[in-house]
C-alpha cells in the first residue's frame, strides 16, 4: 500500500476525528499558548511503513482552519506536498507509533501534569496506588500500583527520543516529559482519549494527595 493510494474518505475520516478531539480538548483549556499536539494513524500499511495525520506546528488549537493538520510518514516527513509544518514534536509521535503499534497519540500540557512531573522527577516515575481509574488502562488488579515514566525534556526534540525508547512501558499507555506534558496513546482515538483523561484525573489526584500528606 502507498500513501497515494489512500482514499479521500480515509483521510477525511482521520481529520474529522482529530478535529473533534481538538475542539473538545481546547474547550477544556488543554492547549494553553498553542501547546499540545494530536495524531492518528491512517491506512493499513506494513508495520514498519506507517503514516499519520498530525497537528501543524504552532497553531492556535482553539481555532478550526483548513491548515490545522497534515499527513506525515514514519520519519515525520510530509506524506504529500504541503506548505504546512508538522508539530515540532513529531519525532516523539513517530517513536511511540514504532514502539507500540498504537493508532492515536494525544499530547497536552496541563498544570497538574507539569507539577507531578517535577514532584516525582528524582524517582523518574509517578506512582499511583489503588485508584479505581487505573482500570481505564485495562489494568484490573485489586489495589493496582502503577508507575508512569518521566523522561527528560530537551529543547532539541531528537534528544528526547532515546529516553522515550528506553523508558516506554508497554503496560502504561503514556509517558511524561519533565515540566512539559503527557503523551498518551491508544489503539484508536477513543482509547487514546480515555487514557489521557484517566492520566489527567490521576495527576490531579496524586498532586492533591501529596499536598495533604507531605510535611
Ligand atoms: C508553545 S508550547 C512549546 C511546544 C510544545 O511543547 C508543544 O506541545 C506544541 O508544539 P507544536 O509544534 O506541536 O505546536
Ligand atoms: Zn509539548
Amino acid at each position: 500500500m502507498s500513501f497515494a493510494s489512500l482514499s479521500l474518505e480515509t483521510k477525511q475520516r482521520a481529520l474529522a476525528e482529530l478535529t473533534g478531539v481538538k475542539r473538545l480538548f481546547a474547550d477544556r483549556g488543554w492547549f494553553p499558548g498553542t501547546s499540545g499536539n494530536l495524531s492518528v494513524r491512517v491506512g493499513d500499511f506494513a508495520p514498519d511503513d506507517f503514516h499519520f495525520a498530525i497537528t501543524a506546528s504552532g497553531k492556535d488549537k482553539s481555532l478550526s482552519t483548513p491548515e490545522d493538520f497534515l499527513f506525515v510518514d514514519r520519519e515525520g516527513k510530509p506524506s504529500e506536498t504541503t506548505g504546512l509544518k508538522p508539530s515540532a514534536e513529531t519525532l516523539i509521535h513517530c517513536e511511540i507509533y514504532r514502539q507500540t503499534g498504537c493508532g492515536a497519540i494525544f499530547h497536552v500540557h496541563t498544570v497538574f501534569n507539569n507539577l507531578v512531573s517535577e514532584l516525582f522527577w528524582e524517582r523518574k516515575s509517578i506512582p499511583v496506588d489503588g485508584v479505581e481509574l487505573i482500570k481505564a488502562f485495562n489494568i484490573w488488579d485489586e489495589e493496582a500500583h502503577i508507575e508512569i515514566p518521566i523522561v527528560s525534556n530537551f529543547a532539541h526534540i531528537p534528544s528526547i527520543v532515546p529516553e522515550v525508547t528506553e523508558r516506554l512501558d508497554k503496560r502504561i499507555p503514556g509517558i511524561m516529559l519533565r515540566k512539559h506534558g503527557i503523551y498518551a496513546w491508544g489503539v484508536n482515538a477513543f482509547e487514546a482519549k480515555r487514557h489521557l483523561e484517566a492520566f489527567e484525573f490521576l495527576f490531579e489526584y496524586v498532586y492533591r494527595w501529596e499536598l495533604l500528606h507531605r510535611r
